[in-house]
């Protein structure tokens, strides 16, 4: 039997901009954050999502009841700390076990100074994100020994109802990378870790807009090296690293505001050169081609996700994780709709019909949730593959 730690950690308060408040218990660090709050269904993985830099300035309701049951390990990240605003969960088990943890939940977040709320009651919450929409919260994770006073409530809700919205916000260039680096790191197998690419074929310059490290894995694992640049480097800097692939990372807020990467994009998909991007990257290349997006109720967040590929009708299982969406209706006519959502039939892929540029909203990488999808890296591999030769040839 599962024991629940309610006694053992202080109070927290969970409030929303519209005045609803939850009562919970502190199961991360002592203080108030604030964010969009959204929900996500995955089972498991909730290391990787804590750490996807997509979730900045979101506090994530993982809608499984138990949270943390196989603890934290070294190498789950998607980046090298905790991106998330927070964490609401329903139950935090007693014991977390697993041969790689090195870790429990609790610590991991006392650590990353990330404040998190267990105890409350998730279904209700989602419910009510569902109904509402996805809305501005504030977490409070009382310190030992404090109470739940009405002064306390009122605060909570005062810091949710002052967090900016969503809508409008430039997050890209806050997390991403100041510097150029280098990438190499490929899958992990069970036994090995992870490996590293030795014998690239290609070089891929990806845009870090809030990369997931298992982006950069896969690409790699299928033969290239990868130099990672500032989302806010001109292509013409890109365009004299002589890249065979470009990609376009996922990464969090509204891809509008992002005129330095949607102007960047336009001009880079115009010399040919294969481009492929992921969920923000799939936002940015939509708003490079002409098209617009909008900011959707409450999203998609989960690793359950089916997705029809309209080229041959397979549906995918999927991971997703975005708050926007590409607008059908605004495609312009070099612009192809490849994969919808059979959850709302909302847009999933977009390829250009006179450039060999694809996109895709959910996430090919996974990380967590079903591999489905990874065929989308074998895609851009083959139009590297492809361009290389024709530019050989040429
Ligand atoms: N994971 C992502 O790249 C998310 C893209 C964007 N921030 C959205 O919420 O839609």
């Amino acid at each position: 039997m599962l024991l629940s730690l309610k006694g053992a950690f202080p109070p927290a308060i969970l409030a929303l901009a519209d005045g609803t408040v939850f009562q919970g218990n502190s199961i991360g660090a002592t203080g108030a954050t604030t964010g969009e709050v959204v929900f996500n269904t995955s089972m498991s993985g909730y290391q990787e999502i804590l750490t996807d830099p997509s979730y900045c300035q979101q506090i994530v309701t993982l809608t499984y009841p138990h949270i943390g049951n196989y603890g934290v390990n070294l190498e789950d990240i998607e980046a090298d700390k905790i991106h998330a605003a927070g964490l609401i969960i329903k139950d935090l088990p007693q014991l977390a076990s697993n041969f790689r943890k090195t870790a429990t939940l609790n610590e991991y977040l006392v650590a990353g100074k990330t404040v998190a709320i267990a105890n409350i009651d998730t279904r209700k919450l989602t419910r009510h994100l569902r109904t509402h929409g996805a809305q501005n919260g504030c977490i409070l994770g009382l310190a030992e020994g404090e109470t739940v006073t009405q002064a306390l409530i009122d605060k909570a809700i005062a810091a949710a109802k002052a967090a900016p919205s969503m809508s409008g916000l430039d997050l890209a260039k806050v997390v991403s990378v100041k510097q150029t680096y280098e990438w190499n790191q490929t899958e992990w197998k069970l036994g090995a870790g992870y490996g590293v690419q030795i014998t690239p074929r290609f070089h891929v310059v990806a845009y870090d807009f809030g990369v997931k490290k298992n982006i950069l894995r896969m690409i790699a694992q299928r033969g290239a090296r990868i130099t990672v640049v500032p989302a806010q480097t001109p292509a013409a800097d890109v365009l004299k690293l002589k890249p065979d692939g470009i990609f376009l990372a996922n990464g969090p807020g509204d891809p509008e505001p992002c005129d330095y990467a949607i102007s960047a994009v336009k001009e880079l998909i115009e010399t040919g050169i294969p481009t492929f991007g992921i969920c923000l990257g799939h936002q940015i290349m939509a708003l490079a081609s002409g098209a617009k997006t909008f900011k959707m109720k409450f999203g998609h967040h989960g690793a359950n996700h089916p997705v029809k590929d309209l080229d041959n009708g397979r549906v995918s299982i999927t991971s997703q994780n975005h708050g926007f969406a590409v607008d059908e209706k605004s495609l312009p006519a070099n612009l192809r709709p490849t994969h919808i959502s059979l959850f709302d039939n909302t847009l999933q892929g977009l390829a250009r019909t006179d450039k060999p540029a694809f996109c895709f909203q959910g996430h090919p990488e996974a990380s967590p949730g079903p591999h489905d999808i990874s065929y989308l890296f074998d895609r851009f591999t083959a139009l590297m593959e492809k361009h290389k030769t024709e530019n050989k040839n040429a």
